[in-house]
């Protein structure tokens, strides 16, 4: 889930590393099936005749041609899946009108026409009809020349795409090897007519295996619950090697020295012999692989599958040691989304609705708002918070359980890319605390974008350890199972994070086999996880040997102040975490008054009291407030009346006035400071003119007591504000914020002006928008309840954002909160739960 936290993750600081040869397995084990299916067709088709009919009915301002480029011509590859334009013998003009959409799709979406040859460039072969993926050869010569070039022994060349000769700055871009798959029917179609004798190339059989591929993938589907791993990609590969290279299967398997047989977990051998069973049972394959034809080597004992043995052999050696996933790049969808949709200069209104309607496509089953008949501009809104909405449910459908379907979109749009370099991965070791991952810079041309990404610090030198696991959030157990499944029985990770959970020693203090960038790593690590009390005892163990390292007195605090995020429950309060984190803040900030973050921490706990007026007397008459308000969703959230506002519009008018002032003398306007979901705002604690206003006349004696009387909070429960800021949004500029939770238990937005159109705090489970009169304010859940900031879509809207939380205060609770901690000290290493 997006949480609007002022966190920066700890990648936004990592060097990039350098680009390395890869190959691309392409994610053609999606899309085809579904999109290729006779209903998802037939879907379509309806689907297509029904946009017809509603445009024609529509306007004249639809143009023609683009309205063919977007209903007719795309097509997708029946077997890669990729969406493709098909173009008609005579090309098409220039589209004059609606210039952005076609020329995204055309850059984006479809491939260009034609594509080079990935050997030696050529684009003279012009005579495809379909446009197609990537992954071509002009000629079987080019093919080739480029596969050898990948296999050749030459010292040269293996030195060239070794990763672990590269530096870790070298700009070095080497020449992609090209990729060995190629899988467009029209191209084996294409072949088919220029053929000779080349039975290696069997157009009619390949078309078949391929087919008998998809069907396999079918099978693979339903046995693995629609989620394909590597263990079904390294079936395709395997096989798919097997029909176009069978040569390399013998080299691969004799370079390789480990049993891979013999490793096999139970797991293993009954998922490989399930496969090898569906592999046989397709005679195309079969005739494939076991076809006597092939090749002119007439020993055909050496190339092909002729036993499950030789193919499970293949399969393990494969999987474990030539296939990664790599991060995912956007969907052009989806990229296409976040680039033009949310924009307000890019698109004219109707490209925008022409664009909704791309994203109308039957393979994004998106429910989107009922378009409301009352006004202009109320149309507009909620053409706006579609838009928002949708591109935000494709960006992060995986991690929102909101929406319908929105797994089915995932599911579509996710490229699930892999790659497969047998010299790299068998040169890499696996690592549970990665140095490196892969990683796409530019989706729109993934393989020449790939390029390593390194996580964190690492000492000098030491960029190979990469992770084989996609999930690393485990605990060593797990993490040890999962391992041995794709490594064998007999492995044992020795990763610097397996070696430190499995150290019962007490190696956690005198001298330490881990250096201090190592358990700083393994504590970041922890940290990206959500693992904060893993994290706490790594950083207080780094504390022992240097007490006044500021990143790391930072980093504590912030992993309790995430403890205090996941520990508000039932309780209703943090459980004293907040308050610890506030205080280990400010302990820091007597140790590094310097170090930005931990200043900027102790300036805020200034300014809203957060550590030092603690002690003091809760007075509990000031839980009442005159202050009327409704309450929706069963005191989750509030909405002031307008009868009793808590700012008066001057009032109002001075805040803007100052915060506009204060930007214009200053920096300006920040857009960065929360990480995920950045607001256009500036932070209060900052504009000296109104602290006196928020401080004493805004939060002492309204805000609070209304928030008291609010969430009936008594006795030692006092309700402390982390962050508060000024947010402006311009039509022009940042209209809306996506749907996200806050980095607190609670927040409260007071609206400031009302010169605008749209805007408003929209709360998903309401399914409307919360706006209240100029001074009023909204109140709710932050932290639990998904909401936006709804479209504004003229003029500037300007609101006060605060962020706080619910905490203990008083003895008790500092007792607490310190067993707690000597415990977590003491405890044995937690592996991934939160204490509290
Ligand atoms: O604009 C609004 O009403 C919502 C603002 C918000 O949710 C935030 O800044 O975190
Ligand atoms: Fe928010």
């Amino acid at each position: 889930m997006i949480s609007k936290g002022t966190h920066k993750p700890l990648t936004d600081t990592a060097d990039k590393g350098c680009a390395v040869g890869w190959c691309f397995i392409p994610s053609w084990t999606r899309g085809a099936l579904s999109c290729g299916s006779d209903r998802s067709k037939q879907e379509h088709d309806n689907n297509v005749s029904r946009k017809r009919q509603k445009l024609m009915e529509q306007s004249s301002h639809h143009n023609n041609k683009l309205e063919r480029l977007l209903f007719d011509e795309i097509r997708q590859c029946d077997v890669c899946g990729k969406n493709l334009l098909y173009r008609p013998a005579t090309s098409c003009e220039e589209e004059s009108i609606a210039e952005a959409l076609p020329k995204f799709i055309e850059k984006h979406i479809t491939c260009q026409s034609p594509l080079p040859c990935r050997w030696c460039n050529d684009t003279s072969d012009k005579n495809n009809t379909y446009i197609c993926c990537e992954s071509m050869f002009c000629s079987d010569k080019c093919r080739t020349r480029a596969e050898c070039a990948l296999y050749d022994d030459d010292a040269t060349t293996m030195q060239a795409n070794d990763p672990t000769s590269c530096s870790r700055d070298a700009e070095t871009k080497l020449l992609m090897p090209p990729p060995k798959l190629f899988f467009c029917r029209n191209r084996f179609q294409e072949r088919d007519s220029n053929r000779n004798n080349d039975v290696a190339y069997d157009l009619d059989l390949a078309i078949e295996a391929i087919q008998s591929l998809v069907a396999i993938e079918t099978k693979l589907r339903v046995l693995c619950g629609n989620n394909l791993g590597l263990e079904e990609c390294a079936l395709m590969i395997t096989t798919i090697i097997s029909v176009v290279s069978p040569w390399w299967v013998d080299d691969f398997l004799q370079s390789f020295s480990g049993d891979a047989h013999q490793d096999g977990s139970a797991y293993e051998e009954s998922l490989t012999e399930e496969l090898w069973t569906m592999a046989r049972s397709h005679w195309s394959i079969v005739m494939l692989l076991q076809s006597k034809e092939r090749s002119n080597d007439t020993d055909t004992s050496k190339r092909l599958f002729m036993s499950y043995e030789m193919f499970c052999q293949t399969y393990l050696c494969i999987k474990r040691q030539c296939i990664s996933r790599v991060a995912l790049p956007d969907h052009p969808l989806i990229q296409y989304s976040k680039d033009t949709l949310l924009s307000a200069d890019k698109l004219s209104d109707i490209e925008r609705d022409l664009a909704l309607d791309i994203l109308e496509h039957p393979c994004l089953p998106i429910s989107r708002h009922a378009q409301s008949k009352t006004s202009t501009d109320q149309q507009s809104i909620i053409r706006w918070r579609n838009a928002a909405h949708t591109a935000h449910w494709l960006s992060n459908a995986a991690s929102l359980e909101e929406g319908k379907g929105v797994s089915q979109i995932q599911s579509h749009l996710g490229r699930t890319y892999f790659v497969f370099s047998p010299w790299a991965y068998r040169k890499m070791q696996h690592s549970c605390c990665p140095v490196a991952m892969l990683d796409v810079q530019d989706p729109s041309s993934p393989l020449d974008s790939l390029s390593w990404m390194s996580l964190h610090d690492v000492e000098e030198g030491n960029l190979t350890f990469y992770s084989t696991l996609g999930y690393l959030e485990g605990d060593t157990r797990s993490r040890a199972v999962e391992l041995k499944k794709l490594f064998g029985s007999d492995f044992t990770c020795s990763c610097t994070r397996c070696r430190y959970e499995n150290d019962n020693t007490g190696n956690k203090s005198g001298t330490l086999p881990f250096s201090q960038l190592q358990l700083k790593s393994l504590a970041d690590l922890a940290m990206q996880h959500g693992r904060f009390a893993d994290a706490i005892g790594l950083y207080e163990l780094i504390l022992e040997s240097h007490p006044c390292d500021g990143n790391v007195l930072h980093a504590r605090a912030a992993a309790v102040l995430g403890t205090a995020s996941n520990s508000f429950g039932d309780k209703g309060h943090c459980n004293g975490h907040f308050l610890r984190a506030q205080r280990l803040w400010k302990e820091a900030g007597s140790k590094c008054s310097d170090h930005p973050e931990i200043a900027l921490h102790v300036d805020k706990q200034r300014m809203y009291g957060t550590v030092d007026s603690l002690d003091d007397e809760i007075d509990d008459s000031s839980s009442s407030s005159n202050i009327q308000y409704s309450t929706h969703l069963n005191g989750k959230c509030f909405v002031t009346s307008k009868a009793t506002p808590l700012l008066s519009e001057d009032e109002c008018q001075l805040i803007i006035k100052t915060a506009e002032e204060h930007c214009n003398s200053s920096t300006g306007w920040t857009t960065t400071r929360h990480y995920a979901v950045p607001t256009t705002d500036i932070p209060i604690h900052e504009i000296t003119k109104l602290h006196d206003l928020f401080t004493k006349k805004l939060w002492s004696s309204k805000i609070r007591p209304l928030l008291r009387q609010q969430l009936k909070l008594n006795g030692n429960r006092q309700i402390l504000i982390h962050d508060a800021f000024v947010v402006r949004y311009d039509s022009s500029k940042q209209r809306y914020l996506p749907p996200h939770l806050d980095e607190s238990s609670h927040s409260f937005i007071i609206a400031l002006n009302s010169e605008f159109k749209g805007g408003g705090t929209y709360i998903h489970e309401l399914e409307r928008v919360l706006s209240p009169t100029v001074g009023g304010m909204v109140s709710f859940e932050g932290g639990s309840l998904l909401h936006s900031g709804d479209p504004v879509v003229s003029g500037i809207r300007y609101c006060i954002v605060a962020f706080c939380y619910i905490d203990n205060v008083g003895e008790q609770t500092a007792k607490t909160a310190e067993v707690e901690k000597d415990n977590n000290t003491n405890a044995p290493f937690s592996f991934g739960f939160q204490f509290g």
